[in-house]
């Protein structure tokens, strides 16, 4: 298949490799055209991925009508906020087959609305000819090739399993799923998650707490996906609780670290300075708690955690108010 992958960032570039690796004809486009260049020609991308080797099939355009012309499918893979503006300009160069695959983890905040959702509205996409993949996908890991498994969501089961088969490798391998509200929700609500353990790391509060924000992070993902109408198991899986585990686990993460500096008392222009990559937790956490709020869903996790980001909670306040709330039954919705 002929695959276009915008852009050349860390998610981007590794999943186009997987692509080319998988013997896709595969054309990412970069908007620095020094990045397209080293792509092309030293088959390395610096500024995401220093150090690793990517596939010599795998090219690069600076041009993105070039890189879309006769795809297949269009793969995005940039910041969340800047899907719309993006799109609205990419979509003119997408032909009326291109299938559309989102990598992206976040909420639109403006809108509150998934990354699919922007992507049918801008782009005047049937929800058919869209698709999300979403997982334990820390790009630098499965760059060097270690072993991976992701989720590939669509309305369209034969859209998914084509994407599967077109996207699987030695080292990567990608499920199908039609629960794309609950595959997204668990992405963008990981990010999250993994800003509150990156808080509670910095403030060295150890490994139960850590434990208790990822499950207690799960439960309330499942709360809001249950309002709006993900399947409940799907956050018993990759897109739910692998990616969950993988990203607030790991220093890998840009949203743990970010937590992390936010932690040890950095501001949060300290820490976006210091964080140089996308935390799309940052920005999404306010989208999703309105998203909550608006549905009577209680997730007090985020609500913390848009406290601290928004400056109006110091992070071992946030701790100490998580700690404070009135006891609940496990289970409640
Ligand atoms: N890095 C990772 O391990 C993973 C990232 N993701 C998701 O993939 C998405 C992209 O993240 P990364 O590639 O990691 O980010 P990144 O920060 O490494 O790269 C961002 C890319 O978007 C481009 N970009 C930045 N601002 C832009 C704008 N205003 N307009 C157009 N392009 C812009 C950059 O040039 C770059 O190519 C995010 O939603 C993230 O949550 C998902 C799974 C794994
Ligand atoms: O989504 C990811 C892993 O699945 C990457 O997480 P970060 O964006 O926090 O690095």
């Amino acid at each position: 298949m002929r695959f276009a992958v915008l852009s050349a960032g860390s998610w981007g570039t590794t999943y186009a490799a997987v692509l080319a690796d998988a013997g896709n004809d595969v054309l990412v486009h970069a908007r620095r055209p020094e990045i397209a260049d080293a792509i092309n020609t030293r088959h390395e991308n610096p500024s995401y991925l220093p150090g690793v080797r990517l596939p010599h099939t795998l090219r690069a355009t600076s041009d993105p009508a070039q890189a879309l012309a006769d795809a297949d499918v269009a793969v995005i893979s940039i910041p969340a906020q800047s899907l719309r503006a993006n799109l609205a300009a990419w979509a003119p160069h997408l032909d009326e087959r291109t299938a559309v695959v989102s990598l992206m983890k976040g909420i639109e905040t403006d809108t509150g609305m998934r990354m699919s959702e922007v992507i049918q509205e801008t782009a005047a996409l049937p929800v058919e000819r869209i698709a999300v993949l979403s997982g334990p996908n820390l790009a630098r890991e499965i760059a060097m090739k270690n072993p991976a498994a992701s989720v590939i969501a669509s309305s369209d089961e034969e859209l998914a399993q084509a994407l599967q088969a077109a996207s699987a490798t030695p080292y990567f391998r990608p499920y199908t799923n039609t629960d794309v509200v609950g595959c997204e929700l668990g992405g963008a609500v990981k990010n999250v998650i993994a800003l509150a353990t990156g808080l509670a790391t910095g403030l060295g509060l150890g490994d139960n707490a850590t434990a208790l924000l990822m499950t207690r992070g799960l439960a309330e993902t499942a709360r809001l996906g249950a309002v709006l109408g993900a399947d409940p198991l799907t956050f018993a899986g990759l897109a739910g609780v692998g990616d969950l585990v993988a990203t607030c686990a790991s220093p890998l993460s840009r949203n743990r670290t970010f937590g992390t500096h936010l932690g040890r008392g950095m501001t949060v222009a300290e820490a976006t300075t210091a964080t140089s990559q996308t935390a799309e937790g940052v920005k999404s956490a306010g989208a999703l708690l309105s998203l909550a709020r608006r549905h009577r869903v209680e997730m007090p996790i985020t609500e913390v955690v848009v406290g601290v980001v928004e400056a109006q909670l110091t992070a071992s306040k946030a701790a100490e108010l998580l700690m404070s709330r009135t006891p609940k039954p496990e289970m409640y919705t």
